[in-house]
């Protein structure tokens, strides 16, 4: 397949954009830079049940995190080398189709792909990305099921699913133990335990590509957002790009080989009444390579009610409570009607 057919029509949406010699300079965001080390936590003693004062400290430490930065770094989490080389080769596979096939020619994932922002009115609102945001459900399915209706599509790319469904199998359960720990610290009664929160067929998985953007270094390949889950965990390759926001300047996020990154949602953050952040973060594309990641974003069910942890008498819920459907309707609109999304603060109880 050659490159050219594979990619979305970046270029022709953007022209408009270029030719008007718009800057992205001009869009009010912090453009400044900042060298910082995102903690980077041993997590081993958490996941193979380790002495106990080990556990503590890696709790702690992803706990401060959450709190200062958002995001977090973890290794020794259980996922093996061998999971991240199938898993890095078997997506290729996915995107490697002709444009027309990604975007209309193959109706069991086509709604589940987007790309750019087709859209977009102005050049801060572009990404140089596409992506499949697929619901953990369709995996299982696509995985299990011997429907004969899509057996051709199925059989194409039959070993990516399985090797999906194996990563979303071990990730779900490493989202289980980081959630679990950093509820624990902030509420004693772990009341959300036993809730929906975990169930891997609320989650999603997003497979992201970003090709090579010769164009100008002011493009995106991921404008500036928070993600509207409650925690998400993500693979990124070695070639770099994700900066997130601290202390109001950006700050890369270096690849680091095995290390998987994690970052707290809007919903944790309305469930710990902003003790945990969910920080705006975004992607820079490179003009000579492609890059991919991988976003496993846990979500609860749509009627799960979002509100702030049982928290001590003289405390105030800085939220009302929100049902998950209600928040995605909210952002969808927001977006629909502005380009942005406004997220947590129209939640605020005043
Ligand atoms: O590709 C990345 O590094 C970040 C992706 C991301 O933020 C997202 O998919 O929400
Ligand atoms: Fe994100």
């Amino acid at each position: 397949m050659k490159e050219d057919m594979a990619n979305p029509p970046f270029a022709d949406h953007l022209e408009a954009f270029l030719s008007d010699n718009y800057k992205v300079d001009g869009d009010g965001q912090p453009q400044q830079q900042k060298e910082g080390k995102l903690p980077i936590i041993d997590i081993g003693s958490l996941v193979s049940g380790g002495e106990e004062e080990e556990r503590r400290r890696c709790v702690d430490a992803m706990e401060r995190a959450s709190r200062e930065w958002g995001f977090f770094q973890i290794k020794n989490h259980g996922l093996s080398d061998d999971l991240f080389s199938e898993m890095r080769r078997e997506k290729k596979k996915i995107f490697e189709c002709s444009f027309e096939k990604k975007s209309s020619g193959c109706e069991r994932f086509n709604k589940f792909y987007s790309w750019g922002a087709p859209n977009a009115t102005s050049l801060h609102q572009f990404s140089w990305y596409e992506a499949f945001h697929l619901p953990v459900s369709f995996i299982s399915e696509e995985t299990e099921t011997s429907d004969d209706r899509h057996r051709d599509q199925k059989q194409q790319f039959q070993s990516l699913w399985e090797v999906l469904d194996r990563y979303t199998t071990a990730v779900s359960k490493l989202a289980e133990v980081l959630a679990g720990a950093l509820i624990e610290t902030k509420d004693g009664s772990s009341t959300m335990r036993s809730d929906k929160y975990f169930k891997k067929d609320n989650c999603f998985l997003r497979l992201n590509r970003y090709p090579p953007c010769p164009l100008s270094s002011e493009i995106h390949g991921l404008t500036s957002h928070t993600d509207s889950d409650f925690l998400t965990i993500l693979w990124q390759d070695e070639v770099g790009g994700l900066q997130l926001m601290k202390d109001s300047k950006w700050v890369s996020v270096h690849p680091h080989p095995g290390a998987l990154i994690v970052n707290i949602g809007d919903l944790f953050q309305a469930w710990s009444n902003d003790v945990y952040r969910s920080v705006e973060h975004r992607v820079m594309t490179n003009a000579k390579l492609e890059r991919y990641s991988v976003g496993y974003f846990v979500c609860p069910s749509s009627d799960s009610v979002v509100g702030s942890c049982s928290r001590k008498e003289e405390e105030t819920s800085l939220y009302k409570k929100f049902t998950f459907g209600e928040y995605k309707t909210q952002v969808q609109k927001d977006v629909k009607n502005t380009g942005n999304k406004v997220g947590l603060s129209r939640f605020l109880l005043l």
